[in-house]
């Protein structure tokens, strides 16, 4: 007999994140705004062109809302599967990074929450980057 598996987000999620962010409402308006400037910004808008963007929103809210403790459940590919041939290099990465941050700005994401949840997304560039 074995004992369940502990949730992904037990110990990862910050007290507090998930609200600060407003909840899942709050982090459906995130990324929907997130999204748009993505499919905009020309250091990555090419690697979205054939994204549909609704689905990626709805992903990425899921996900997020998983991660900062919410009662969400992800279920799409993990992130190496996601990300694998894209040759998404570090550049890619920190510019992706800098949209969120513009777009938490936005939604008037106080500085240390959202650096909460960059310190929860940065250990993922392993996963993303491919080329170096
Ligand atoms: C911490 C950083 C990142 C996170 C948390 C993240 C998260 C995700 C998630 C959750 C998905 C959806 C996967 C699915 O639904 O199965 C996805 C897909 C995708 N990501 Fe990322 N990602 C990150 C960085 C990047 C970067 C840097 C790029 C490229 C510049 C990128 C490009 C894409 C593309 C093109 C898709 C596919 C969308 C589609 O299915 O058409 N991601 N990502």
């Amino acid at each position: 007999q074995t004992a369940p598996a502990a949730p992904q987000t037990s110990s990862a999620a910050p007290a507090g994140l998930y609200q600060a962010l407003g909840e899942k409402a709050g982090i459906a308006r995130l990324m929907d705004d997130f999204v748009n400037r993505v499919v905009q910004d020309a250091r990555i808008r090419d690697h979205f062109k054939d994204t549909k963007p609704q689905a990626l929103k709805e992903s990425l809210t899921d996900q997020i809302c998983e991660l900062t403790g919410g009662p969400c459940k992800y279920e799409g590919a993990d992130m190496k599967s996601a990300h694998a041939d894209m040759q998404i290099n570090k550049a890619h990465f920190n510019a992706l990074v800098e949209v969120l941050q513009a777009a938490m700005d936005a939604q008037r994401i106080p500085f240390a929450q959202q650096n909460r949840l960059l310190a929860l997304l940065a250990p993922m560039h392993r996963d993303i980057i491919t080329v170096r």
